[in-house]
């Protein structure tokens, strides 16, 4: 199962992340979320989890961005992946990868009911709530995963309580969480953060 962690803006949180096991760190650059990171807080972080694990994928979390101006962003950075929340066109998705290859489309069942992983060209399709980065979970139930492969990354309300549920449920390829391991808006958690990777891992409910 493949776990990333999201909303980072501290080094500690990033080392820790990753020495818990994370595959993925996101730093999320969009201005109205408590996540929100600046570039210079983006490089710290990233500087720590490659030092914790050269090879941890590191994913730029943007919002209604425009795709080539994110792309660009991602690539001056030096993230490995962008992540595209928002209404995005394939030509769009296609923009940004002749600046930055690894693509993640991120969307809904609100604002795409045919879900369909690949659609667009995406390296990975994100299934997330309609509201991004809340915290707050959804219906899980209206999905047909069947139409999405066995590679696509579930987000949206998960915590280290109701992870192995969703995943028993949905069986996605990996899982994505920012607000879930979080003690407040914004702060993460390291225990949290722990929990839910080794709930993500062992798909068992942790004890709290
Ligand atoms: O985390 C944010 O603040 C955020 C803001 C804007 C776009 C995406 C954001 N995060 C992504 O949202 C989902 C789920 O978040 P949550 O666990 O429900 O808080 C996840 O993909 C994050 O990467």
């Amino acid at each position: 199962m493949y776990v990333k962690i999201c909303g980072l803006r501290t080094p500690e949180s990033a080392r820790h992340a990753v020495r818990a096991g994370a595959d993925a760190i996101g730093v999320v650059m969009s201005p109205r979320s408590p996540r929100h990171a600046t570039p210079e807080q983006a490089r710290v972080v990233l500087a720590a989890a490659r030092s914790a694990r050269a090879d941890v994928d590191t994913v730029l979390v943007v919002n209604r961005m425009a795709a080539a101006e994110a792309a660009a962003l991602a690539r001056d950075l030096g993230f490995d992946v962008l992540q595209l929340h928002g209404r995005y066109r394939a030509a769009d998705v296609r923009a940004a990868q002749e600046l930055i290859p690894r693509v993640w489309r991120a969307t809904s069942l609100t604002d795409d009911p045919a879900l369909t992983a690949g659609a667009y060209g995406e390296e990975r399709l994100l299934v997330d709530g309609a509201e991004p980065g809340s915290g707050s979970t959804w219906d899980l139930s209206q999905l047909d995963p069947a139409r999405l492969g066995t590679d696509w990354l579930l987000a949206g309300g998960l915590s280290p309580e109701n992870v192995a549920e969703a995943i028993a449920a949905v069986r996605p390829g990996g899982v994505d969480v920012s607000s879930g391991v979080e003690s407040a808006p914004g702060e993460k958690d390291l225990e949290r953060i722990t929990r839910f990777i080794a709930a993500a891992r062992q798909g068992l409910a942790p004890t709290t």
